[in-house]
């Protein structure tokens, strides 16, 4: 646990926690002499030495002093250490995960990185602050106190250490037998936490199906699981815990009946005696302490587990010798294969395609045939396992990863907004933008009308996620951001979900003010993107069905025809009469 902890804290606080430690081993290791010291003053007390007994107890009083200042220097230390670690835990995860590819971001990994930050640095902070202290006290003093008392009495050095063997294994049996148990705990509340942000989030879907009752009974069910997690885990503690404190008990009373035995048969003095007993009295209690610490214990390695295991992931390799700048904002795909898991069905199967300079591509296909990934790999949210992905002639590879993101503007559906005014939102695009570019940005995006409804026009909160604005006015607010950064090629991921005429109307004109100016690839769910494109590609289970214009592939009377007739005929694509847009009626 303590090189997990010297592994995450990293570099800029290493030093300080090995001072904190050694402070600590100090402090345990001064109190355990202070402990031995009383027996020379008691052997001269007892022997009536009134002048010998100066000396020690000058350096029992020393050894006191310098136990008390290290007892001091290392609270002190403790919690300013547990500070700084958890200021720099939240930092070093920041700055890792934000290097990162952003493939990485899964539901699941953001998950994770939330209960992390909530729950997993504030367990380290405790560990540094509150449980390393008790646990090297009861470890470091005693055993201090025997190896000091090897050179006053081996016999009863002995008789101490004897126990220890024993003790250890006891704990470290205990600890395994609820590591499962732990885990189950862990689960469990995980499960619970995201079933009461359900039920909560999902409320206006539950009483509009009259599900209530239903979605109750899944919360209640999780919260019986974690009930009954709790249960076991406490079933699963006793036997441990019971055995430890049994042994810890049983070793003591061994040091006892040895103590009393040799001290009758008068081989041992009444002071080493009286030491002894001390000794025993003083720090059972903390060692049997030691069962109770092993759930926070085991919880603080848990999370420094977790740590590790996100401060490892690796971000994408960074060229050696990047390669020439690109020659403008061209995309190709050459025979791209992608999958997301090795060995796992290939998303992506031998895909080519070449998206000039400043044109405008739509994606279509069913649903799950690879469109949205095709986009992100665009963007090298991952590496292609086979083939290459070149922007303006240069393999994105070859182009340092923030060189790169330069070169993207992105509009995904899942825009997120953060709960500052909407003309910080669009800020974000290009954080030196004065107040008029963020204004003709947005204007361009039509966010301007959406301002204009507002109470406090601008300045007025969107809400932590973008909550006080609809879906479609989170993507107009996202377009405009995407406009401010006025990088040459925009990746956009257009909403499924259908948009109200205003806001559709409001994207198409952003859209046909991009056309030719800008490297446009767009996953299209409305018509009128699809049939403006200057290129459509189907794709099909991963691989491209057909390529060209709506014209070219209607006329062609393959898949692209096909799905437009089984689009037209469910109403998949709506029909906003827009008499610039060139519709064609399905047949
Ligand atoms: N992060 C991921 N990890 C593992 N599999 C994924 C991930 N993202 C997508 N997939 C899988 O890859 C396949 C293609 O998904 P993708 O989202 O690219 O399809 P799509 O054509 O955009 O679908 P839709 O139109 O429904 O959004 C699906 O089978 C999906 O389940």
């Amino acid at each position: 646990m303590i090189r997990q902890l010297f592994h995450v804290a990293g570099p800029a606080l290493r030093r300080r926690l090995a001072v904190q430690l050694a402070v600590l081993l100090g402090y345990s290791v001064l109190q355990g002499v202070a402990f031995v010291l009383v027996v020379p003053v008691l052997r001269r007390l007892l022997a009536g030495d009134t002048d010998g007994v100066w000396p020690w107890a000058g350096a029992l009083a020393g050894v006191a002093l310098a136990t008390a200042v290290a007892y001091y220097a290392q609270q002190m230390l403790a919690f300013q250490v547990a500070l700084a670690a958890s200021h720099r835990l939240y930092h070093r995860i920041g700055d890792h995960v934000s290097a990162l590819p952003l493939g990485w971001f899964s539901g699941e990994q953001v998950g994770r990185l939330g209960q992390l930050a909530s729950r997993g640095v504030p367990q380290v902070r405790s560990l540094l602050a509150h449980l390393l202290q008790p646990l090297c006290t009861a470890v470091v003093t005693p055993l201090t106190v025997v190896v000091a008392m090897a050179f006053l009495d081996w016999r009863l050095a002995l008789a101490t250490a004897l126990g220890a063997p024993l003790m250890y294994l006891t704990y470290r049996w205990a600890v395994s037998t609820v590591a499962r148990a732990d885990e189950a705990v862990d689960t469990a509340a995980a499960e619970a936490n995201e079933r009461v942000v359900e039920f909560v989030r999902a409320q206006s879907v539950l009483r509009s199906t009259g599900s209530g009752e239903r979605g109750r009974a899944l919360l209640e069910s999780a919260l019986r699981e974690q009930d009954a997690a709790g249960r076991r885990q406490s079933a699963a503690m006793a036997p441990g815990r019971t055995a430890f404190i049994a042994v810890v008990h049983l070793a003591v009373a061994a040091v006892v009946v040895v103590g009393a035995v040799l001290g009758l048969g008068g081989t041992v003095g009444v002071a080493e005696l009286v030491a002894l007993l001390v000794l025993v009295v003083r720090f059972s209690e903390p060692v049997s302490g030691m069962a109770e610490l092993g759930g926070s214990l085991r919880s603080a390695r848990n999370a420094l587990a977790r740590i590790d295991a996100v401060l490892a992931a690796r971000p994408l390799p960074e060229p050696a010798r990047p390669g020439p700048p690109p020659a403008d904002a061209s995309l190709e795909l050459r025979d791209v294969r992608f999958a997301y898991e090795p060995g796992a069905r290939p998303v992506l199967d031998g895909v080519s395609l070449r998206l000039p300079d400043r044109t405008t591509t739509a994606v279509v296909g069913p649903s799950g045939s690879g469109k949205t990934t095709l986009i992100r790999v665009l963007a090298r949210f991952w590496d292609v396992d086979e083939g290459a992905v070149l922007l303006g002639g240069t393999d994105v590879r070859d182009i340092p990863a923030d060189a790169l993101m330069d070169h993207f503007s992105l509009v995904f559906q899942d825009v997120y907004l953060f709960d500052a005014s909407i003309r910080e939102n669009v800020r974000l695009g290009r954080p030196g933008a004065t107040d008029a570019e963020v204004e003709e940005a947005a204007r361009l995006a039509r966010v301007d009308e959406i301002v204009a409804r507002l109470p406090q026009g601008w300045d007025t909160p969107v809400g932590e996620g973008g909550t006080a604005l609809s879906g479609g006015e989170r993507q107009r607010v996202s377009l405009a951001r995407a406009l401010l950064k006025d990088a040459p090629v925009m990746l956009l991921d257009e909403a499924t979900s259908s948009l109200d005429p205003a806001n559709e109307a409001a994207i198409q004109q952003t859209l046909d003010a991009l056309s030719g100016r800008r490297t446009l690839v767009v996953v299209a769910h409305r018509l009128q993107t699809v049939v403006g494109a200057d290129r459509i590609v189907v794709l099909e289970e991963g691989r491209v069905a057909e390529t060209g214009t709506h014209a070219e592939l209607l006329a062609r009377g393959g898949r692209y025809a096909e799905f437009w007739r089984e689009r037209s005929r469910a109403q998949g694509w709506r029909l906003t009469p827009e008499p610039s847009v060139p519709v064609e009626a399905a047949p």
